[in-house]
């Protein structure tokens, strides 16, 4: 199994926490993920860093904004060298195509590969019911999810961030290229924390994920590396 098909989430406040994992697990793991509390504290040359230091990144600040700002936040995101960048998918198709054409274009002129650009869809904290009472969404989340996702592949956008119960349904509807990155992850017996809709590595990866986002299962762990090793047996 490929090591790119878990992506270590950092989610840390300082850039020495950060590389003291990076320096910790890059042996063992080829994607991390730089989240808003990674990004707000360290910046954008923590990204910077951990790509020069032969690992990918999948940066994770869920842009959702009007479609001109978004497009300009997203040039300057694929000037970080990160693989993977992401949007809301609430945000519209204009804000989606925005995204999508600016990281294009900025890659382009710096002569570096296009980033992946998904979009968002429910976040995987979300249950049925903060979606209905809360959200005053109605209707299935597995409906929603599908919707979102054949707007993003309509907009011109490589996949989407989805909770593993709608793997499949995503994989269905958007064919076997689309990019289905997948938090939400907990390994049998692991915490659930704040997340909602789960399912185990195992699981996900037979339902069809491209990429499991981990975060806690490991970084919380007491041996990290046993941790990621376990999962990366199970997939
Ligand atoms: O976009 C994300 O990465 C994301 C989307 C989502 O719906 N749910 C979700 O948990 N995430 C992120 O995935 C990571 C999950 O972390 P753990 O719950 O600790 O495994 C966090 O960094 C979240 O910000």
């Amino acid at each position: 199994m490929s090591k790119d098909k878990l992506i270590v989430a950092l989610d840390v406040d300082t850039q020495e926490k950060a590389l003291e994992l990076v320096g910790e697990l890059a042996g063992h793991v080829g994607f991390f993920k730089v989240g808003m509390e990674l990004f707000y504290g360290a910046g954008i040359e923590i990204v910077q860093e951990i790509v020069a230091a032969g690992t990918q990144v999948f940066l994770d600040l869920k842009l959702h904004d009007i479609p001109n700002t978004v497009g300009r936040a997203a040039r300057v995101l694929v000037r970080s060298g990160a693989s993977i960048i992401n949007v809301h998918a609430s945000g519209g198709g204009a804000m989606l195509r925005a995204a999508g054409a600016s990281a294009r274009e900025e890659a382009d002129r710096l002569g570096i590969p296009a980033p992946l650009v998904v979009a968002v869809t429910v976040l995987t904290s979300i249950d049925r019911e903060t979606y209905h009472r809360d959200m005053g969404f109605t209707g299935e989340i597995e409906e929603r999810v599908r919707s979102w996702a054949l707007l993003a592949r309509e907009s011109g956008l490589d996949g989407v961030v989805c909770s593993p119960q709608e793997i499949k349904l995503v994989r269905d509807t958007c064919g076997p290229d689309f990019t289905i990155i997948t938090p939400g992850i907990r390994p049998a017996g692991a915490q659930l924390g704040d997340q909602r809709r789960v399912m185990t590595p195992g699981e996900a990866v037979k339902a069809g994920a491209s990429h499991l986002v981990v975060g806690r299962p490991v970084t919380g762990a007491t041996d990290r590396i046993a941790a990621v090793a376990a999962i990366l047996d199970e997939i």
